[in-house]
């Protein structure tokens, strides 16, 4: 099983800024998406979801097409977690990643207790049990940010599309993220995660997929895409790749 994507293209300003002639994406497996600033990571996530049109485009899911399946089918095979989020009402904690149910037909105040106990162990999983009550407004930016990642574990989605779950986080809160995102794929998910810090696509994912210009340049295991060469082709410069990680040097 996999998602499997062809011919997604897309253009903004007179400028190529997709172009993908075919991707998939296992599952089960972590996939981490790399590229610098602008390389099309965000638009790839978003054609594959659809948000972008895609009217030569294929996204094939569970053998049939995206497209094909109901708004709850997708909400119940499908997480996305933006890569900003604005809630528009001061909600607390426990009822926005009781949203994350709603495709089960889950109403915040009448949860059954299969959905209690989801929305409790994805809340104990990022630390934010004690938090429940509190107004998600008032959460710090990476505590938000592990909100996110709750309300998208609370959807037990077969996939899940991740545009920087991590940006906000100290380093050991990373890990805790990207931990969670591993054990999803551990247990049969598909996860495809936008990440910058290299050295979180070298410890956590099964497979890497450098972009580069809107075009994804190279996929494979982290061994095979995370080298000098290719990285120093897409990032300026080549990065020092040790057992402590992988860092690039200050710019002389
Ligand atoms: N609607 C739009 N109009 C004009 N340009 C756009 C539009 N949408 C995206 N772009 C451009 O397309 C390019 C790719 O954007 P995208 O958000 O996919 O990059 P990214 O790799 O996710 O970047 P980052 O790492 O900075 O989040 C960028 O140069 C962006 O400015």
């Amino acid at each position: 099983m996999s998602l499997i994507a062809s011919k997604l293209y897309a253009e903004a300003s007179g400028r190529i800024i997709l172009d993908v002639p075919e991707v998939t994406f296992e599952r089960p497996g972590l996939t981490a998406i790399i590229g610098p600033n602008g390389s099309g990571k965000t638009t790839l996530l978003r054609a594959l979801l659809g948000t972008i049109p895609q009217p030569q485009g294929l996204v094939g899911i569970e053998d049939r097409q995206l497209s094909d399946h109901s708004p709850q089918e997708r909400a119940r095979l499908i997480a996305y977690m933006p890569q900003k989020t604005v809630l528009a009402w001061p909600l607390p904690v426990h009822t926005v990643v009781a949203l994350g149910r709603f495709a089960y037909g889950a109403v915040p105040q009448r949860l059954t207790p299969e959905d209690q106990a989801r929305v409790k162990r994805v809340l104990a999983g990022v630390g934010l049990w004690e938090r429940k009550e509190q107004s998600a407004s008032t959460l710090s930016g990476g505590e938000f940010a592990k909100l996110m990642v709750a309300r998208a574990l609370a959807a037990e989605t077969p996939y899940l599309l991740a545009d920087e779950p991590a940006a906000a986080l100290d380093p050991a809160q990373q890990h805790q993220v990207l931990s969670l995102l591993r054990k999803k794929a551990d247990e049969g998910a598909c996860v495809v995660v936008i990440v910058h810090d290299l050295s979180l696509a070298k410890d956590y994912a099964d497979h890497v997929a450098l972009m580069n210009e809107g075009r994804i340049l190279a996929t494979g295991s982290p061994t095979d895409v995370l080298v000098p060469d290719l990285l120093a082709k897409v990032y300026g410069q080549a990065p020092l790749i040790g057992p402590q990680g992988i860092t690039f040097p200050r710019p002389s």
